[in-house]
């Protein structure tokens, strides 16, 4: 049975968080305009009364924030060249084991006061099972894991794991992971990959600088980390610290609890003393908020395999943003012209940056391809003259000016077309593109019913000495992650199919 979630009034964390704010001198009380409540987005805030444009709603002091420049002093000089991200990951990371799972190593830092920033650290997300980077991680033994990552044979975090990881939750987890990790749509791939990376990169410097070093006691590991990266990735909200655009980004408690909705112009707004949010202002387009109505900001112009990938989870339908990624299907077009022609128009669109990033867009009413896709099917189907195809003429600089002038006039705007029979071709290619995309995107989602059906002959929990309620939880996860999925499989072949009809 899952448990009943708190409310604003039990929610010990929650309360424990307004307490530790009213401690700051210039806070203001959130609960005097919002409310937290539990929702399909986790947890988010609601107006309390209707609220008039423009009323400052929320508003944190800049000392309870947690960024480089709060952070900095707390920390000896060699810390100092770590990210933002680094920074604060390391820190969270190390703040957990110390709160959450003190053992030998971390005892005697344990026995220091609590880290000042505890009460908000400890109402963030515990767990991340609808991001794929969560699923790539657990998707591993803890052995595979230390190979992987290099992590020290001291790893608390991955020891932990050792221990659980023989329990057939932990085995059920593991699989489903890596059944998720194997129906993502490219572009979740894409993304993943791209975040893994990232995630490794920035725990090993991280590593590097905190082995280097003897004042900070402590210890953090690999999951430790990851949690605190997490948390970081998904939570932080733009805001001016330095002069290097990576490091402007802050942790803030109370705003962090506020959801995404797509297309909103209001956003958290940074003051002298404080960052706030606000009420829409009358002008801003977003609607006014009414009692009980959700606080929400716009994460950005995100489509839902951005989304999943970053935040790990996604609109759907109404996210205008949607877009299918058919950079592969394109390129396979061009590395099929014989004679070298489809090489020297690849190199023609990177030198003039228009290789790559072709999407199929879901736009505000019908769907369309992106006009990186026609510059690109357009020069396709231009014919060069058969000197201008030799491997040599590797890039626009060499080929004749005459040879590519039809093709520059559309793209500069001075001609609609090349000529009719081109678009002709044009269309033809694309609806063929749009018809492989709705293939690949109708066998995505077979695949997602599959693996539910193969879910739903399981026995819901796995009856283990772990406890029912956590295997309830994690079937839960599991399934909202594989809807995810469907969605983006779902809206690739909606999108290409109303594309395909179009041409
Ligand atoms: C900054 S937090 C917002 C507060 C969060 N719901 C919580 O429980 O703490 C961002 C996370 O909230 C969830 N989220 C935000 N907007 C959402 C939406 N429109 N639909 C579903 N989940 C959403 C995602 O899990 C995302 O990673």
């Amino acid at each position: 049975m899952v448990s009943s979630p708190p409310s604003s009034e039990t929610d010990e964390e929650w309360k424990a968080l307004l307490a530790w704010l009213a401690t700051f001198p210039g806070h203001q009380d959130p609960e005097k305009d919002v409310k937290l409540v539990h929702n399909a987005a986790g947890r988010g805030l609601v107006a309390r009364g209707d609220v008039p444009p423009n009323t400052t709603l929320i508003s944190i002091p800049n000392a309870a924030l947690l960024n480089l420049r709060t952070l900095r002093p707390l920390y000896p000089k060699p810390f100092h060249t770590l990210t933002a991200t680094q920074f604060l990951s390391l820190h969270l990371a190390l703040q957990f084991r110390r709160h959450l799972s003190p053992s030998a190593s971390s005892r005697a830092a344990g026995k220091a006061p609590a880290d000042r920033y505890w009460p908000f650290l400890a109402t963030l997300p515990r767990r991340f099972p609808t991001v794929p980077l969560w699923w790539s991680v657990y998707s591993r033994t803890a052995a595979t894991l230390r190979a992987d990552f290099d992590a020290e044979t001291t790893d608390e975090s991955l020891d932990e794991l050792e221990k659980a990881e023989k329990g057939a939750r932990e085995a059920r987890g593991r699989r489903r992971f890596a059944e998720l990790l194997g129906v993502m749509p490219a572009g979740v791939r894409r993304r993943t990959e791209e975040i893994a990376d990232k995630f490794k990169a920035d725990w090993a410097a991280a590593r590097k600088v905190w082995t280097s070093q003897h004042d900070v006691s402590g210890a953090w590991g690999l999951l430790d980390f990851l949690l605190g990266w997490l948390n970081v990735n998904t939570r932080c909200i733009w805001f001016s610290v330095d002069s290097s655009k990576d490091n402007n980004l802050t942790l803030c408690p109370v705003i962090d609890m506020i959801n995404h909705v797509p297309g909103r112009a209001t956003k958290p707004h940074p003051e002298l003393a404080a960052l706030t949010f606000h009420a829409p202002t009358s002008s801003s387009g977003d609607p006014p908020l009414r009692d009980g109505d959700e606080l929400a900001f716009s994460y950005g112009a995100h489509e839902d395999s951005m989304l999943c990938a970053e935040y790990g989870f996604v609109v759907g339908r109404d996210n205008e943003y949607n877009a299918v990624e058919i950079d592969r299907f394109v390129e396979a077009l061009f590395d099929a012209q014989e004679g070298g022609e489809g090489e020297v128009k690849k190199g023609v669109l990177r030198d003039e940056g228009y290789w790559g990033d072709m999407t199929l867009q879901s736009g505000t009413d019908t769907p369309h391809a992106s006009w990186r896709v026609l510059v690109a099917l357009r020069l396709l189907h231009h014919r060069l003259p058969s000197h201008a195809s030799s491997p040599s003429a590797s890039s626009a600089a060499l080929l004749s000016a005459d040879a590519l002038a039809p093709w520059y006039h559309v793209l500069t705007g001075a001609a609609e077309r090349i000529s009719p029979a081109n678009e002709k071709k044009v269309a033809a290619t694309l609806k063929g593109v749009c018809d492989a995309v709705r293939r690949e995107a109708a066998e995505g989602g077979k695949r997602c019913d599959a693996i539910q059906l193969r879910w739903d002959k399981e026995p819901r929990s796995v009856k283990a000495v772990e406890g029912a309620e956590e295997a309830d939880r994690d079937d839960e996860e599991a399934r909202a992650s594989l809807d995810m999925l469907r969605t983006i499989w779902r809206e690739e072949e909606r999108i290409a199919g109303a594309v395909a009809e179009a041409q």
